[in-house]
């Protein structure tokens, strides 16, 4: 029984190393589910610990095997082994729960994106517009609105095909997105049309932004790469763009995007490639 004893308690201090080892395993694929930042960082030293503990626990049971000797001697083992099904229950569900999580937040955000541009859908730009009256009305804050249009859209799908147009509308939101401040929300209203909220902005800054957009689109071509065999192609782009903003007049979001769209309308009948405020 005195022999069995130390091959005992080394025995259960190893497989709770082992069992340590395969919950630095869960971690690790924990800090592969989760986004870059602090969130990351704290399973890291997490990590580090467990490394940590499983080292010492190798230690012990090499340094320990030859002082048991009676059964009480083996409580430290037993505790250690408690401690490491503790920490192997503990990433495992921390596993679990972080995949599901992931997959709520996955939902969440294709809820919210239009698949084709990947930028905010109209379902995101309700109730984000909605929240932002609120809070703009709350702290008399300024608010604006872009209702953005690509001018004679349809004669680009005839003329080239769905797929160009397709591409056009890629094209056009991703330089809606670059040319305005992070804090600006881009959405695909639908269609060939997008809207830009700019909180905290003024109807007049707003109106110079929209400007410099619809000149940088008008004078940058849209290149659609070639198929095999063919040139690649390039399509002229231009767009219309009402602005309005937030009012004692104009205080809801059915409001800003009604004047939003007056104002384009004014913009179309008056030529295309142009801006104008209501
Ligand atoms: N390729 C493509 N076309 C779309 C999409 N959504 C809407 N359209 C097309 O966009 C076109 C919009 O045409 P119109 O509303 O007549 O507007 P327009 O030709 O841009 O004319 P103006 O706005 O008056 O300058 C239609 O031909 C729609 O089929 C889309 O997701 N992809």
């Amino acid at each position: 029984m005195s022999e069995i004893l130390p091959l005992l308690g080394s025995g259960l201090i190893i497989f709770a190393a082992f069992l340590l080892a395969i919950a630095m395993t869960l971690v690790w694929k924990i800090i592969g589910l989760l986004p870059k930042g602090r969130l990351q960082h704290s399973w890291g030293v997490l990590l580090l610990l467990i490394l940590f503990f499983v080292i010492s626990y190798g230690l012990y049971a090499k340094y320990s095997y030859v002082n048991i000797s009676g059964k009480t001697d083996l409580i430290v083992p037993i505790i250690f082994f408690l401690g490491a099904i503790f920490v192997y229950i503990v990433c495992n569900l921390s596993l679990k729960t972080t995949r599901d999580i992931m997959q709520i937040y996955i939902l969440k955000q294709e809820n919210i994106t239009d698949p084709l541009t990947g930028i905010f859908n109209r379902r995101y730009l309700d109730s984000y517009l909605n929240n932002e009256t609120t809070k703009a009305q709350s702290f008399t804050l300024p608010l604006s609105v872009c209702l953005i249009d690509i001018d004679h859209f349809k004669s680009i799908n005839d003329n080239y095909g769905h797929q160009v147009g397709d591409l056009v509308l890629q094209n056009i939101a991703k330089d809606i997105k670059e040319s305005l401040r992070d804090s600006d929300v881009v959405t695909r209203y639908g269609g060939e049309e997008f809207v830009v909220v700019l909180p905290g902005t003024q109807v007049s800054t707003s109106y110079k932004l929209a400007e410099r957009l619809r000149k940088n689109i008008e004078n940058t071509q849209v290149t659609i790469p070639s198929k095999s065999g063919q040139e690649a192609l390039s399509v002229k782009v231009t767009i219309s763009i009402g602005v309005t903003e937030l009012s004692i007049e104009c205080k809801d979001y059915l409001c800003l995007i009604k004047n939003a769209d007056t104002a384009l309308y004014r913009a179309k009948n008056n030529g295309r490639n142009q801006v104008f405020i209501c």
